[in-house]
C-alpha cells in the first residue's frame, strides 16, 4: 500500500503555545481517517498544516501529491439572495478561473460531481434557497470536480440534522470508494465516523492515539488521552463515553458528539 498522508514528529505552536506535539501518523492511499476529539484539540490546526496554509515548527509533513487535494469546509450559511444557481456554484472548484463558455469537459465533469453527491435535483436552483444538507453537498461536489486524491474535510456535518450528517458520510464514502480516494474526516460524532472510518485519530489537548475504532474506543485508551476516568460502552450500535470526574452528574453518561 502507498502512503497518502504521512506526518513525522510534527510539533506545532500557536502565540508561543503547543497545538501539535510530536503527531506522527500514516495514512494509507483510498483508507478513511475519522479524526475526533473535544474542542480545542487542534484538529482544525491539523488541517491547516496539511493544507499548507501552517507551517509546523518542527517535523515533517508529506503528502503524495499536493496538488491534489480538495477541501470541504463546516457548513456555513450563505445569503438567501446570492443569485449564483447550485451548478456555477460547483463550477467555481474547476481548477482555472470559473468562466460562462465553460467547454464540454468541464460541464461533463461539473455534471458528474453533482451526480456523485446527489446535487442533481437542484442543479438549478439558487445556493441560497437551499437546505445546510444539499449546501454541504455542493462544497463536496465544487472540491471533487478538481479530481482530488485526498480529501479533507473539517467538521462537514456540523449544525446539519442527524439524516443529513448520514447523508454526507455515506456519499464521501461512496466516492472514496468508487475514486479511490483517501478520506481525512474531522467529526465530532464518534458513531457517525464509526461507521465509515477504517482507522480513528482521536486528539485531546495533550495527547492522540490511532488505531481502529475498537482499539481506539476502550476505557483505558480514552482515559490515559484525557488524564482521568473515562468509561466507554456500548449500548446496541452506539457508542457511549462517560467522563467519570464530570460534576454534572445528569451530563454525565452522554453520546459522545453531544459532550463535547
Ligand atoms: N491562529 C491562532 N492563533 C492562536 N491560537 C490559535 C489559533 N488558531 C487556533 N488556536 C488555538 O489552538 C487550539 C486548537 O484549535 P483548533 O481550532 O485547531 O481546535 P479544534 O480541535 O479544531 O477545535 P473545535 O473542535 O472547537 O473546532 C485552540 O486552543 C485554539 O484557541
Amino acid at each position: 500500500m502507498t502512503e497518502a498522508v504521512t506526518l513525522n514528529n510534527v510539533n506545532v505552536s500557536l502565540d508561543g503555545k503547543w497545538i501539535l506535539r510530536n503527531l506522527t501518523f500514516s495514512v494509507e492511499s483510498g483508507e478513511f481517517l475519522g479524526i475526533i476529539g473535544p474542542n480545542g484539540s487542534g484538529k482544525t490546526t491539523l488541517m491547516r498544516v496539511l493544507l499548507r496554509m501552517l507551517k509546523p515548527q518542527e517535523g515533517a509533513v508529506k503528502i503524495i501529491n499536493a496538488s491534489a487535494l480538495g477541501y470541504v469546509p463546516q457548513s456555513r450559511q450563505i445569503d438567501p439572495e446570492t443569485p449564483l444557481s447550485s451548478r456555477n456554484f460547483v463550477g467555481l472548484g474547476l481548477p482555472h478561473k470559473f468562466r460562462p463558455w465553460l467547454t464540454r469537459h468541464d460541464r461533463f465533469v461539473v455534471e458528474e460531481a453533482m451526480e456523485m453527491t446527489n446535487s442533481i435535483e437542484f442543479a438549478d436552483k439558487p445556493i441560497g434557497k437551499l437546505s445546510g444538507g444539499q449546501r454541504q453537498r455542493l462544497f463536496l461536489a465544487q472540491a471533487l470536480v478538481k479530481n482530488p486524491q485526498i480529501l479533507l474535510l473539517d467538521e462537514p456535518t456540523s449544525n446539519l440534522d442527524p439524516g443529513a450528517q448520514e447523508t454526507i458520510a455515506s456519499v464521501v464514502d461512496q466516492i472514496r470508494r468508487k475514486r479511490g480516494i483517501t478520506v481525512l474526516f474531522v467529526s465530532h460524532d464518534v458513531n457517525l465516523i464509526s461507521r465509515y472510518a477504517d482507522k480513528i485519530l482521536y486528539m485531546t489537548q495533550d495527547s492522540y492515539a490511532i488505531g481502529a475504532v475498537d482499539e481506539i474506543m476502550q476505557s483505558s485508551v480514552l482515559s490515559s488521552l484525557y488524564g482521568m476516568p473515562v468509561e466507554v460502552m456500548r449500548v446496541g450500535s452506539s457508542l457511549l463515553v462517560s467522563f467519570a470526574n464530570s460534576k454534572e452528574t445528569a451530563a454525565s453518561i452522554c453520546v459522545h458528539s453531544m459532550a463535547e
